[in-house]
């Protein structure tokens, strides 16, 4: 990341300082926070995790979990495994060890798309959609897990069909319209800058209704403006639809404004879990991550 890209926290405290939670105070389960929002309970477990390549440990031994409605970062330095967790979590990779429980329930090995008709949804590092194809049609592809009808009943367009694509466009523009790029709705992807196009991922992500939001990297190679309208739709969507969020982010100044809780992660192991201020005054996490420059 750039150095004209970086926002400080003093920057973002300013600009997303009406909707921002603190990070100190208490966690437990079923609390309320100092801005009204309800943190219920675990929802999501990681229950000691290792995933290998060959002879690569990427992640090594890791347990933490995830609770309904808050907002729980994962960071590191480079090669951390924060990647690797996130792929975990919505069923891309399958750990050698360790176990996934969801909703009270041990979950045994789903493909993704399984894991994403859970109502576990994702965006990429690197921007992952259709470029020759309008705003639109991207989102609605954010649907697919969700539908009901076979291909021969929505290529006859009957019954049934018609009325969940009616269903699915009907969602597709409300999500459209939280996250404001109605302007854009029939602009091809392709012509849309980064930061737009990002927004783009978000509301193909969301437009399935999910319980938990995988954000990877949202931010990364945004300038000062686009990030700021990035942290306030990442504030909106979970005090509007009351979505749990994980998200993986190097510009610590988001993490720590953003985030309930705080996992940190270094050579795939957890050497930090807590408020943004338990990590912040960490020094294990200090030494290993935040004592230096990200860019
Ligand atoms: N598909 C893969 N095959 C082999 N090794 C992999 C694969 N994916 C990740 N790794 C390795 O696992 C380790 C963790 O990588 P991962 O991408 O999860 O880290 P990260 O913390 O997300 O890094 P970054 O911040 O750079 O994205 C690294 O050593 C990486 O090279």
């Amino acid at each position: 990341m750039s150095a004209e890209n970086l926002v400080t926290r003093a920057d973002l405290a300013e600009t997303v300082h009406e909707s921002t939670h603190e990070g100190g105070g208490d966690r437990g389960p079923g609390h309320v926070t100092e801005d009204g929002r309800k943190i219920g309970g675990v929802v999501m477990e990681m229950k000691n995790i290792t995933l290998r390549f060959g002879g690569v440990t990427a992640i090594k031994d890791i347990s933490f979990d995830i609770r309904e409605g808050e907002i729980r970062a994962i960071i590191g330095p480079n090669g951390a495994g924060k990647s690797s967790m996130l792929n975990v979590i919505s069923g891309f990779y399958v750990p050698q060890e360790g176990e996934v429980w969801f909703r009270g329930a041990k979950r045994p090995p789903m493909k993704p798309y399984q894991v994403a008709r859970q109502g576990i949804a994702r965006t990429f590092q690197n921007i992952a959609l259709f470029d020759g194809m309008s705003v639109l049609d991207n989102v609605m592809t954010g649907r697919l897990t969700q539908m009901q009808q076979g291909i021969l009943a929505q290529a006859l367009w009957k019954g049934p069909a018609e009325r969940e694509e009616v269903e699915n466009r009907e969602k597709a523009e409300k999500i459209i319209d939280f996250l404001e790029i109605q302007h854009i709705r029939k602009t091809p992807v392709s012509r849309l800058p980064y930061g737009l196009k990002k927004r783009v991922e978000l509301a193909r992500a969301l437009v399935s209704e999910p319980t938990i939001l995988l954000l990877d990297e949202p931010m990364a190679g945004m300038n000062v403006e686009e990030k700021e309208d990035m942290c306030r739709f990442v504030l909106d969507v979970n005090d509007e639809f009351g979505t749990t969020i994980a998200l993986i982010e190097h510009d610590m100044g988001v993490v720590m404004d953003l985030s309930d809780r705080v996992v940190v992660m270094d050579y795939g192991r957890k050497i930090g879990d807590g408020t943004p201020d338990d990590v912040r005054n960490n020094q294990e996490v200090i030494d290993a991550y935040l004592g230096v420059s990200h860019d």
